[in-house]
């Protein structure tokens, strides 16, 4: 291929990787890769100025702006950062600084690069005005709203400032927070996000902030600008901004020569592990603004500045062979069974192959030779086949066609990742899976049954549903590995006393697919009882708060479903209410006294005479008309204009139902 075909083929490779990764939040290669894809270009660049492109990949910022929200022009363009990957490459970028600004004495400030997706927030008369994407330097997307659900970033500022200027921060998802939506997920039979970084940036382009808000993101500040500031360096600016009451990483230093950057450098390629967020290196800034402004940018960076990467750690390890999971939902996942590697501290033996397409994609085979890395830093994943290592007899990975536990051939929906073993019904994981889901902490959350047990009982035949583990009893589970009288009778009564539970947490124990614990709550309120439920068409669902069509067809499939409405019935014989149930507090005593009202409105959860009780029950005195006497009427919605007169007229306040009731249930 002649130089200016290869220099094309690059530019073309780069800009799809480009959209993959700013724009579906979905890179396909990893981030090393990627750079050294592009800095082959810029070096084929650098030597054929005569095919220099303005709209090259090396010229221009990889973001984009899409056609999803606002399109704004940054006051202050947004620039890239030059990337450097050795402390030669920090040196020669000092010599390069040197050359313009002779020889002086320079101060750096050093922070930690943070891994998430950067925002400009412009602030007018110390008020949040907006919030824009990088987008392609020039022009953003217009965020505010999401932006705004962000807790870290202050609506309005304290202290001095000037009338307007903006900051400049990276969204970020920390690792708390981002395991703790991948657990959700797991939890309804999704798939997990692949990494904090794509999933910050790809939350931050949602259309609905209330979804936004939901998402614990985070902003860390790394730099003001505007004119009027009352400062004149990086790291007096971030002092500042931490007085204004942004989030500013207190890791930064400023450095007074190369040698104390290398210092931090590495001080923060080991301990950045241990740093609640993600960070891929770290970023050296001339602390000087007058030094900076005499620097000034290149048509992507700024030559002040200088992003110092670290490596992400990366081992060759063998592949040993591939086993297939099945979930609880019955989604397929194909995992790699490593030789044991060392990699970040810890011991690796397996890594998730995802699904078909990535097996095909990495076209990686059993005793191949594979780098590993840690995705995130979590979870290790394998980057890449090193083919060179490839032993001749090797033959292509077939996928799987049929369930490795009940044999029955695999389904893929259209536009589904994954393959799906159809067997609901009778495939031992799902079987499993769905009973260790229903007895777990936040669904029925049953005393004295473990996981581990689930499969015991299964195993032994003495269960095949969850509804079966209400008919266990301690001369069957007895006989078990390492069950005592103790631990049966323990498990038998867990059981037992499992049924007076919240609507909400029954229907989330159930396991319908895509209804996690906000969705059933949502549907408990909404529908009040199962059999209500059970009767909704899909017109009715979508029409619930927050209810999308995927999540209404499963909860239509689900009830249409013969088993499963046999189950429901059976569990309701056991004593599972499936009903909002609202309770008079039995143990309420004087609650009443001191107090004078009428009850009034629509009775909608008890009768007139249940409500006359609980007041009787409570020392109250009921009256049938207002007087001083009497100081509780229950009117029902007929009270009339003449009694709503009196009580207005002695002072008497009226009360709905649901507030009465509240009062006798207050602790
Ligand atoms: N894997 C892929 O397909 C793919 C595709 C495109 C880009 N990428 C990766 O994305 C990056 C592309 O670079 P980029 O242009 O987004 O720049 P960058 O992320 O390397 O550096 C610039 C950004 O760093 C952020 N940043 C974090 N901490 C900072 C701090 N303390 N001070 C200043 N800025 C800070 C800012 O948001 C700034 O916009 C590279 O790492 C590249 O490998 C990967
Ligand atoms: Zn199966």
């Amino acid at each position: 291929m002649d130089i200016q075909n290869t220099i094309q083929t690059l530019r073309e490779e780069l800009n799809q990787h480009n959209y993959n990764y700013y724009v579906l939040d979905k890179p396909t290669i990893s981030d090393f890769e990627f750079d050294l894809k592009l800095k082959q270009l810029q070096d084929l660049e650098d030597k054929h100025p005569e095919y220099f492109d303005e709209n090259s990949p090396t010229q221009r910022i990889g973001g984009a702006i899409t056609k999803n929200f606002q399109t704004v022009s940054h006051e202050h363009r947004m620039y890239s950062l030059d990337n450097s990957y050795s402390k030669d490459e920090l040196a020669d970028w000092e010599k390069r600084i040197q050359k313009v600004l002779g020889d002086v004495p320079l101060e750096y400030t050093c922070e930690l690069k943070y891994d998430g997706a950067s925002i400009s927030i412009t602030y007018e008369n110390g008020k949040l005005k907006r919030a824009v994407t990088r987008g392609d330097g020039f022009q953003g997307d217009d965020v505010t709203n999401n932006i705004k659900t962000i807790k870290s970033i202050p609506l309005k500022i304290k202290g001095d400032f000037p009338s307007t200027f903006d900051v400049r921060g990276e969204i970020i998802l920390p690792f708390a927070g981002f395991e703790k939506m991948n657990q959700d997920l797991i939890e309804i039979g999704e798939l997990p996000y692949s990494n904090p970084r794509n999933t910050a940036s790809g939350s931050l382009k949602l259309q609905d902030s209330a979804e936004v808000a939901k998402r614990p993101l985070d902003c860390l500040l790394y730099f003001i600008i505007g004119n009027k500031l009352p400062f004149n360096s990086q790291f007096d600016g971030l002092e500042t901004a931490r007085q204004w009451g942004f989030k500013v990483p207190k890791e930064s230093k400023l450095a007074h020569n190369l040698e104390e950057v290398f210092e931090f450098i590495d001080y923060w390629d080991i301990h950045r592990h241990n740093l609640p967020y993600e960070t891929d290196g770290v970023v050296v800034k001339v602390n000087s603004f007058h030094f900076q402004d005499e620097l000034g940018f290149t048509a992507k960076s700024p030559r002040w500045a200088i992003a110092y990467k670290f490596k992400s750690e990366q081992v060759s390890t063998k592949l040993i062979s591939i086993s297939y999971q099945v979930g609880r939902t019955g989604a397929i996942t194909p995992v790699a069974n490593l030789e044991p590697v060392q990699l970040a501290g810890t011991i690796v033996k397996r890594a998730s192959l995802h699904n078909a397409d990535q097996i095909e994609k990495l076209d990686i085979r059993v005793g191949d030779t594979v780098f590993v890395e840690k995705g995130g830093e979590i979870i290790p994943k394998i980057i890449a086949v090193d083919f060179t290592k490839r032993p001749d007899n090797s033959e292509p990975t077939k996928y799987i066609t049929h369930c490795p536990e009940c044999q029955t051939e695999l389904v893929r929906g259209e536009g589904e990742a994954n393959h799906y073993c159809p067997n609901f019904y009778g495939c031992p994981p799902q079987i499993i899976g769905r009973i260790q889901h229903y007895i777990s902490r936040k669904a029925m959350d049953i005393e004295g049954l473990g996981g581990e047990t689930v499969a015991l009982l299964f195993n032994n035949g003495l269960v095949h549903n969850y509804a079966d583990l209400y008919e266990l009893t301690v001369e069957q589970i007895l006989p078990l590995e390492r069950m005592a009288q103790k631990s049966a009778e323990n498990l038998v009564n867990g059981v037992k006393n499992s049924v007076s539970i919240p609507f909400e947490r029954a229907l989330y124990a159930i396991g319908i697919r895509f209804v996690g614990e906000t969705v059933a709550k949502k549907l408990a309120k909404h529908y009040k009882n199962i059999d209500a439920l059970s009767q909704a068409t899909l017109m009715d669902l979508v029409l619930v708060d927050e209810i999308g069509d995927r999540i209404a067809q499963s909860v239509i499939d689900f009830f249409e479903n013969q088993e499963n409405r046999i189950i429901i019935e059976r569990l309701k014989s056991y004593g599972i209410e499936f009903e909002i149930i609202e309770k008079i507090n039995p143990n309420a005593t004087n609650k009443l006294s001191g107090k004078t009202f009428v009850v009034s409105g629509v009775f909608e959860k008890f009768s007139r005479d249940e409500l006359k009780k609980a007041i009787e029950d409570n020392g109250g005195k009921v009256g049938s008309s207002i007087s001083a006497k009497t100081n509780y009427v229950v009117a029902g919605d007929n009270m009339g204009p003449a009694k709503l007169d009196k009580a207005n007229k002695l002072n008497v306040s009226i009360i709905s139902e649901d507030d009465f009731i509240k009062i006798l249930n207050e602790s």
